[in-house]
């Protein structure tokens, strides 16, 4: 999909009627990157949490981001997945508030409070610090808040441990009982696995979706981690500067800029993690459609 179409409504196949005039791109199909009166003045979804439209960043010569449209709203998982250097980081700081886009507007209701969970996290082993305080500063919290946050992330036995002795897994928790504590309706989170191994990535992504669940969150995750990421996601954003497609995760896997930026591989990946309950299973495990049911059934 273009990024001239609106997110979540426009066809996977990445094609409009303007595309077919454009330069190609550095992703193999034809956009046109000028961001029009029209891009600009498109409105957000009025139910949105947040919205970018037509947000354009450069970084000296090199347009990093090119006309990104985007809305996040509540009780969607969104995932923006791309390349190294795609702009990830980039739109999430645009998306906050710490950087301003060169073109373009970020929409955000005032009713949106965030939640962000920040990509790295340095912990100064020298300077002593337990979890109760360090969740403790910054906005005015109570013990009885940061007891509860901590046992909604599974890490409520780390309170009086020191912060830079936590592992991986347990640092990401914690850093999401701190975005817990500002009571958001939109949780932002930039490579919440980053350091944590499979079975934890696997966890803390069922720990995101129990979040969402629950609070009827926005959620907006930063991920490289295709096969996890992609089947716990509503909606996936593939980015490399511009949106190179974007849908629901089977529309996007099967999409050809997807295969390109990540291989042929990619989009086998999500039928193993997607369990489609329109077949069963015979004896030697091949999936077979149930009775009426049409015979696409996929295997899980
Ligand atoms: N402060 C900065 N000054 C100059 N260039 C920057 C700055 N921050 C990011 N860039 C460049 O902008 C581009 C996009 O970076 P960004 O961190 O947004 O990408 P990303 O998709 O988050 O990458 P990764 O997956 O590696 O974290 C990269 O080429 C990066 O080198």
């Amino acid at each position: 999909m273009s990024s001239r179409d609106a997110p979540g409504t426009g066809s996977p196949n990445g094609n409009s009627a303007t595309d077919a005039a454009a330069a190609p791109c550095s992703c193999g199909h034809n956009h046109d990157h000028r961001q029009t009166d029209q891009q600009l003045a498109a409105e957000p979804d009025p139910g949105a949490l947040i919205s970018a439209r037509g947000v354009t960043m450069w970084r000296g010569s090199r347009e990093v981001l090119s006309d990104i449209n985007l809305d996040v709203r509540r009780g969607e998982i969104v995932t923006l997945i791309g390349p190294n250097g795609a702009g990830k980081t980039t739109l999430v700081r645009i998306l906050l508030g710490i950087e301003h886009p060169e073109r373009g507007r970020i929409i955000k209701p005032a009713s949106t409070r965030v939640g962000y969970v920040p990509q790295r996290f340095e912990v100064d082993g020298a300077i002593p610090m337990t979890v109760e305080s360090f969740l403790s500063l910054g906005e005015h919290t109570t013990l009885k808040a940061i007891k509860a946050a901590l046992e909604e992330t599974g890490a409520a036995k780390t309170i009086n441990q020191q912060l830079s002795k936590l592992s991986g897994g347990e640092t990401q928790r914690v850093l999401i009982a701190r975005a817990l504590l500002r009571k958001p309706n939109l949780l932002i989170l930039d490579e919440p696995a980053s350091g944590v191994d499979f079975t934890g990535e696997a966890d803390l992504y069922d720990l995101i979706g129990r979040l969402r669940d629950k609070h009827n969150l926005g959620v907006l995750l930063v991920s490289h981690d295709l096969h996890v990421v992609m089947a716990r996601s509503d909606r996936v954003i593939c980015l490399n500067a511009h949106v190179c497609c974007s849908g629901k995760p089977e529309d996007v896997s099967q999409h050809a800029a997807y295969a390109r930026i990540f291989g042929p591989q990619a989009a086998t990946v999500l039928g193993v993690y997607r369990h489609h309950h329109d077949h069963r299973h015979d004896l030697t495990g091949e999936p077979k459609p149930l009775a009426g049911a049409s015979p696409t059934g996929r295997g899980s």
